[in-house]
């Protein structure tokens, strides 16, 4: 007697992630209630399952999902505004000035919904974010069906989320209290950088983190600039700083981290925290090298992530495998450095554990929820294939993307979207051009 289940997926080559290096062949993926049931061989499941849908990829490789671990979804309305500058110019003069300008509900609102949009399309399927009003990031995920990890943002000035770092922490375990039964998302707390926010809102944000064992992301030691300044103002490297504040342990993801001694790398694997990698956008700003194999190595837990569009300047985590693995083996100087089936580690399980979701997602196991990318290997950019890893991280592109899962509920079939009006959000995303295009000019005109 077989046992009915909602789904099955049989697919060429099944990827689960762990145990790493695994590459199962003409496998199938049986799916209930929105989590994997069971995976076997194709002819097994069929055995043992009945599908009250089956869904066939001969040509196709199943992984699980991508994690994006660090986006500020809404910049993709800034996406190409203000490009070739380095950070502190880039954000001083061009992009916070922008966000004072625009940035309410709707701006993120409909930069965040393109933000999924793009990423579901490219197969990621959880973000890990950090912007204002992430009650509204939060509201457009579930409207969606993407998962998300919503941060609970502070940073020492004010803008039209919160004015102060009192309120934005108020404000964020708020959006956490309306939100917290939706299994789609989780939260975090994300102070800012070092250098944009204070001692006193960090050993306050550190009680909250602790008290509710939620993870804390922030960007670290992006420039060289950031940890010379510090050193030279208030004598201390911003990783020491937050050491010494309690921040530095496993719930802390830290992102860029490109300036790191050897003894900073042996401080961070001690104590257990995560490093969030960004190789496009840390090459775009020019803002340095992530030193992933001496990561890796030291059994630094590693994810990755695009940052936002404003700075990379799109959301393709299999562009981003692609670029981390190639930029690994150059600053490394050893072609072994980063391998494809590691690189796809850290774009999905790495992500995952950095969540603290490793439980959840992040692989292709029996109780995981069934967040799943189907990427068509049947292209002539991907054949022959030899090995279907190789192939995604070295070879194919986003447009390869066929089929995304999350939670069970398909969001891309047959490349496309099935929960979201391409067409509309287009539209509204040129509007939001048109008028950051008009301010821009009005802008450069009161400068002249
Ligand atoms: C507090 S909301 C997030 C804030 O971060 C800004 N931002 C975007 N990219 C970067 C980056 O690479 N380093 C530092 N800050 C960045 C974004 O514009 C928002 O203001
Ligand atoms: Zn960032």
């Amino acid at each position: 007697m077989s046992e009915t289940v909602d789904l099955l997926i049989e697919a060429g080559w099944i990827v689960p992630v762990e145990p790493e290096g695994v590459i199962l062949k003409d496998h199938c993926v049986a799916i209930a209630d929105g989590r994997i049931k069971a995976l076997l061989p194709r002819s097994q499941a069929h055995e043992q399952f009945q599908g009250e849908e089956t869904v066939r990829l001969p040509d196709h490789m199943l992984t699980p999902g991508f994690v994006n671990a660090h986006t500020h979804a809404a910049m993709s309305l800034l996406r190409g505004y203000a490009d070739d500058l380095p950070l502190m110019t880039w954000l001083n003069d061009h992009i916070w000035p922008a966000e004072g300008h625009f940035v309410g509900p709707e701006f993120v609102r409909d930069g965040s919904e393109l933000a999924m949009a793009e990423m579901i399309r490219g197969g990621t399927t959880c973000f890990n974010d950090m912007y204002f009003f992430p009650d509204i990031v939060a509201r457009s995920a579930s409207r969606l069906g993407l998962r998300a990890s919503l941060g609970m943002i502070v940073i020492e000035f004010p803008s039209a989320w919160a004015a102060n770092p009192a309120e934005y922490l108020s404000k964020g375990l708020e959006v956490r209290d309306t939100f917290k039964s939706d299994p789609l998302l989780s939260f975090c707390f994300a102070p800012h950088a070092p250098y944009t926010v204070s001692d006193d809102s960090l050993e306050r944000l550190r009680g909250y983190a602790d008290e509710l064992d939620a993870p804390v992301h922030m960007h670290v030691h992006e420039t060289a600039a950031e940890v010379a300044d510090a050193e030279r103002e208030q004598g201390e490297r911003p990783l020491a700083r937050l050491e010494r504040l309690g921040l530095l342990n496993p719930s802390l993801m830290a992102v860029h981290m490109t300036q790191l001694t050897d003894d900073e790398i042996g401080r961070v694997a001690e104590n257990g925290a995560s490093v969030l990698h960004c190789p496009e956008s840390n090459l775009k700003l020019a803002s340095g090298f992530c030193p992933v194999a001496r990561l890796d190595a030291a059994g630094i837990n590693l994810a990755l992530g695009t940052d936002g569009a404003a700075s990379n300047n799109d959301l393709d985590m299999i562009g981003e495998m692609r670029t981390a693995a190639m930029l690994a083996k150059a600053v490394a100087d050893d072609a072994a450095a980063l391998p494809a089936s590691r690189v796809l580690r850290m774009a999905t399980l790495g992500g995952a554990r950095a969540l603290g979701l490793e439980n959840e997602i992040g692989s292709i196991e029996a109780g995981k929820w069934a967040d799943l990318t189907a990427i068509d290997l049947s292209p002539m950019a991907t054949q022959p294939v030899y090995n279907p890893v190789s192939q995604l991280v070295y070879a194919a592109s986003r447009d390869q993307v066929s089929d995304v899962w999350v939670a069970g509920r398909r969001l891309l079939q047959d490349g496309r979207l099935t929960a979201i009006d391409e067409m509309e959000l287009r539209e509204r995303s040129r509007e939001w051009g048109r008028r950051l295009e008009k301010a821009h000019g009005e802008y450069k005109e009161q400068q002249a």
